[in-house]
């Protein structure tokens, strides 16, 4: 087995979930199509809600920031004139959601949409998060070691407690520490990792970022913080350069850390 020593210095270990601990396939095949299927429904029945409303002011300024980009679907505001109002408005925020998901789009708009959409699955139970087996022993065993265990992923922190509080491990929440998402900064930008940083008390090259893209795993290595690269079945494929490059895991089983020996 190959393994992958933890630099002394690292105490928290930092977290992606999309193809890192969680398969890309429950995301592509049940999370997203999940929100397809039911968005028009979930607008129609919580649009007075201000909750609801919050998530569509906050899609409209988005659209408005996309007006520029091939495609963008604009949200009106409601003028508040005739009955078939609502249903125009809602027919725009459907489609904006379609085509934002149509090109995997990370917005926090979009993100907080869908994690207050995907509480009913999961609270209803017809929804459960699926992890790869290695990582809830390897985390369980990290924290013994004392590492604490954070979570930055683009889906609004509360899907994320979504995922951890009802998953097919059971309720899980309890490994972890605490949760960022987009609303620290994008996770292709190396200001997040530093912001995620003095968040938690700690230096930047006392996490260990665990992710399955390149590009946000160069972005924490420029904020100094310590990277690998978690490869996955289903995950991108890596170049050759970045196979080269980066440190890769394939099961968090590879990590060894030294205080735990
Ligand atoms: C609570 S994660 C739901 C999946 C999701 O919406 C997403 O964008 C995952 O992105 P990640 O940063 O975890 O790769
Ligand atoms: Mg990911």
């Amino acid at each position: 087995m190959v393994v992958l020593s933890v630099p002394a210095e690292v105490t928290v270990i930092l977290l992606d979930i999309e193809g890192t601990t969680t398969p890309i396939a429950f995301v592509k095949d049940i999370l997203f199509p999940y929100i397809k299927e039911n968005v028009k429904e979930y607008l129609q029945t919580h649009w007075e809600e201000e909750e609801c409303q919050q998530d569509v002011n906050l899609l409209r300024k988005q659209a408005e920031e996309d007006s520029h980009l091939d495609g963008a679907v604009p949200i009106p505001a409601a003028s508040g004139n005739g009955a078939d109002d609502p249903q125009r408005v809602i027919q725009a925020v459907v489609d904006n959601v379609c085509w934002q998901m149509s090109l995997d789009r990370k917005t926090t708009a979009l993100k907080q949409l869908q994690g207050h959409m995907w509480r009913a699955a999961f609270k209803a139970g017809s929804m459960k998060a699926e992890f790869f087996e290695d990582v809830v022993p390897a985390v369980r065993k990290w924290r013994e070691a004392g590492m604490k265990v954070y979570i930055y992923s683009s889906g609004s922190v509360e899907a994320q407690k979504l995922l951890f509080g009802h998953s097919t491990e059971g309720d899980i929440h309890e490994l972890v520490d605490g949760h960022f998402d987009t609303k620290i900064g994008h996770k292709v930008e190396s200001e997040s990792y530093r912001k995620i940083a003095s968040s938690i008390g700690c230096s930047t090259n006392n996490i260990l970022f665990l992710t399955d893209v390149t590009r946000e795993a160069s972005a924490a290595e420029e904020a100094d913080v310590h990277v690998a690269v978690v490869v996955r079945p289903g995950n991108a494929g890596l170049t050759d350069d970045e196979k080269t490059y980066f440190s890769l895991i394939t099961s968090f089983s590879e990590l060894y850390l030294p205080s735990s020996a």
